[in-house]
């Protein structure tokens, strides 16, 4: 059997992959290091009790393959023999899935330590570049996804290896830069006295800043919803629309410029989550990029790095993927989340 490059050892296959997160949870059977992997349909998580319920019925009673191994991406961190589930009512407990599924080896990972690990192995028809220069293919790489929340990741190259390093990235300070922002902030919301990124950087932080400008317009806010305000900004339908999906632009490459400049991500930064696929159209217009490379004195190098939109539609399921089937190439601590029959 072969080694990992923590020392352990791969994980058996079959292996079920599976990425879950606050309301839908996919998963995939991967029954050897070449074959593609096969797909299951989406699963709502609201729809199950439990999610040893949701695999038996919606995997493992649909398919003839019995896995032998688990790698499970989870919203949330991972501590202790009891995971419960960031937004949704599900406890991942490993011992009960070996006791009660047949695995004999179950790892639990981040689910942006799963973004982070499908950037180094996305083709160019699963990314389209928004801007900068050409990448650096051995150079550290970062993800930002923005969706229920503002998940960061960065990927580091070293030893060999892909290093994913998941973090709290997300809940960095954010504060005005234009008159404009000077003008609209007082009416955002902050969080415990604080503005941070995922204040604004979110479907809820869409929200914060069109009630802003239209606090900050004397306008009544008439849209309700993330995809409301979005919808209205692409078909220029909404002027606070169109203004808050432009600001929702900057923010994000000012954030995403400051993430570049801190893991030095000279091999590209992407843009994943729920929401950058659906603002695709805004996000290649002049704001993002400009935000990105307001970073004096390092405009120059910004201006080279270049930043990606991920269109896979299931990116953390390629992550894991690419984990499961070449566990040398990458640097996947496994200590205190892995558990064997
Ligand atoms: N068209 C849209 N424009 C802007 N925001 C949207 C749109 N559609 C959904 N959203 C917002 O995106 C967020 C959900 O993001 P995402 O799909 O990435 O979910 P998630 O956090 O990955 O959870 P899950 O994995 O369970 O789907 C919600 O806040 C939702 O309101």
């Amino acid at each position: 059997m072969a080694k990992s490059n923590d020392g352990e050892i791969a994980l058996p296959f079959p292996i079920l992959i599976g990425d879950i997160g606050g309301t839908n949870a996919r998963f995939a059977l991967l029954l050897d290091a070449f074959a593609p992997p096969k797909e299951f349909p989406i699963i709502q998580t609201a729809q199950f009790k439990t999610i040893d319920d949701a695999l038996q019925r919606s995997i493992l009673d649909k398919s003839s393959v019995q896995p032998r191994s688990a790698i499970l991406a989870l919203a949330g961190p991972i501590q202790g023999d009891e995971v419960p589930l960031t937004n949704c009512d599900w406890v991942v407990r490993p011992r009960d899935m070996i006791a009660n599924l047949g695995l004999e080896d179950v790892l639990l990972v981040n689910d942006f330590e799963a973004q982070a690990l499908a950037i180094a192995a996305l083709s160019d028809g699963d990314r389209e570049k928004i801007g900068g220069g050409e990448e650096n293919f051995a150079a550290s790489r970062a993800v930002l996804g923005p969706g229920t929340g503002l998940g960061v990741a960065g990927l580091v190259h070293a030893m060999h290896a892909w290093i994913p390093v998941p973090g709290e990235g997300g809940h960095i300070d954010i504060g005005p830069r234009s008159e404009r922002d000077y003008q609209i902030w007082p009416f955002l919301e902050p969080i415990e006295g604080r503005m941070s990124a995922e204040q604004v950087l979110c479907g809820r932080g869409i929200m914060n800043i069109y009630h802003a400008i239209c606090a900050t317009e004397r306008r009544e806010a008439t849209l309700d919803a993330p995809a409301a305000v979005t919808g209205a900004a692409l078909s220029k339908s909404d002027p606070d629309a169109i203004e808050t999906v432009s600001l929702f632009s900057t923010y994000l490459g000012r954030v995403a410029g400051d993430i570049a400049m801190i893991f030095m991500a000279k091999g590209g930064v992407y843009l994943s989550g729920g929401i950058s696929q659906k603002i695709l159209p805004a996000l290649r217009g002049p704001e993002f990029r400009a935000g990105f490379e307001d970073k004096a004195p390092h405009g120059e190098m910004l201006r080279e790095i270049p930043t990606f939109v991920v269109t896979h539609p299931m990116a953390a399921l390629a992550g894991l993927a690419a984990f499961a089937r070449m566990p040398d190439r990458f640097g996947v601590a496994s200590e205190g989340r892995r558990w064997r029959k």
